[in-house]
């Protein structure tokens, strides 16, 4: 007997607070229109004279391909793998051991960019076995193990990256607040640097700053949370917010020399723009107003940039898909 499941869950923006949610401050964030889909499909093996049950793993976006004995599992796989058997192992009572689990994953969202590709990964893993055997989505059950997999990835993350992908829209979040919004941006661009950078590292890097700046970090992170209850207090004032946030975070450390050129060549423009998510690399967030995205790309042409996106932000979260 075959059975299988197909689900997406979407990739994330924050717009303004990261890193403070880290300390329990406040943090806005939408969901993007960029998803990553999972498939999983349970085959029990009549006739299994091998007696192996396999766990096979196709990730088209990366061209890599597994095949992991579950009766001789080992502790030296790829973090993406070791994410795959922790939820594996909370479902294993469920599942034959007469059975090869298959499971394919394929992504919209850019990896390792800053736009929730881990959490997206995370919520749809635990999303495919919650499916798969019991047969329902529960959004809060599925939220909560989602985290124990993204702190596979990150340590110890805010958790506003899988509650976001898990739920979807857009959030007002916080280690004890997850609350709907109605949060628009016209003309909101995302620019993709390309240079790579480590959620944990970053993480690892304000949390030293603050160690060794108690004062100072402890204001930083205030006035971050001042400026999201700001950015949706007065969406009108969100130009300056952005700037005002992305001071905040060069302050904590997570700019670089790069990021600071091409937000000064923006705000040249009167563009303002500020880094989404951890920082060190990764995307930026720009308010565009009219210019086109050829625009952009030839004002930022002497600078590192791999792509440039508009997407639909506040878009449902994870999701039964038919096809995948
Ligand atoms: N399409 C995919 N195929 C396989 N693995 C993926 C895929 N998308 C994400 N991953 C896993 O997630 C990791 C990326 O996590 P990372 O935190 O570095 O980036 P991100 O989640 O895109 O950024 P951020 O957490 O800052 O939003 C990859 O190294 C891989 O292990
Ligand atoms: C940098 C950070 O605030 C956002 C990463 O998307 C880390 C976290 O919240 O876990």
């Amino acid at each position: 007997m075959k059975k299988t499941v197909i689900v997406s869950s979407p990739g994330k923006l924050i717009i303004g607070g990261e890193h403070a949610v880290v300390y329990g401050r406040r943090a806005l964030v939408t969901s993007i229109g960029m998803r990553l889909y999972m498939e999983l499909t349970e085959e029990e093996i009549e006739n299994n004279e091998t007696n192996k049950s396999l766990l096979k793993i196709l990730f088209h976006d990366t061209n890599q391909h597994y095949s992991i004995d579950l009766l001789d599992i080992h502790d030296s796989y790829p973090i993406e793998i070791q994410a795959i058997l922790y939820v594996y192992n909370r479902f294993k009572s469920f599942i034959s051991n007469q059975s090869h689990l298959n499971i394919q994953v394929r992504s919209e969202i850019p990896i390792g960019a800053g736009l929730g590709s881990s959490a997206a990964f995370s919520v749809c893993l635990v999303g495919c076995f919650y499916l798969l055997y019991y047969k329902t989505f529960n959004q809060e059950d599925i939220n909560q193990l989602s985290y124990k997999v993204e702190c596979i990835f990150h340590g110890t993350p805010s958790g506003i990256d899988n509650t976001i992908s898990t739920y979807g829209q857009s959030l007002v979040y916080s280690r004890t607040l997850k609350k709907h919004i109605n949060f628009h941006l016209s003309n909101l661009a995302i620019i993709d640097t390309g240079i790579p950078k480590s959620t944990k590292k970053m993480v690892d890097l304000v949390r030293l700053f603050i160690e060794n700046n108690q004062k100072d970090g402890e204001k930083c992170l205030n006035d971050i949370e001042l400026c999201v209850d700001k950015m949706i207090e007065y969406p009108e004032q969100i130009n300056q917010l952005f700037q005002q946030n992305q001071q905040l975070l060069k302050c904590l450390g997570v700019s670089t020399i790069e990021i600071d050129n091409i937000i000064q060549i923006l705000a040249d423009k009167n563009i303002s723009a500020k880094i989404t998510g951890a920082g060190g690399g990764g995307c930026l967030i720009a308010l565009t107003s009219n210019f086109t995205k050829d625009q952009i790309l030839d004002l930022l042409k002497d600078n590192h940039i791999k792509s440039i996106y508009f997407v639909e932000c506040g878009v449902e979260g994870l999701r039964e898909e038919q096809i995948f």
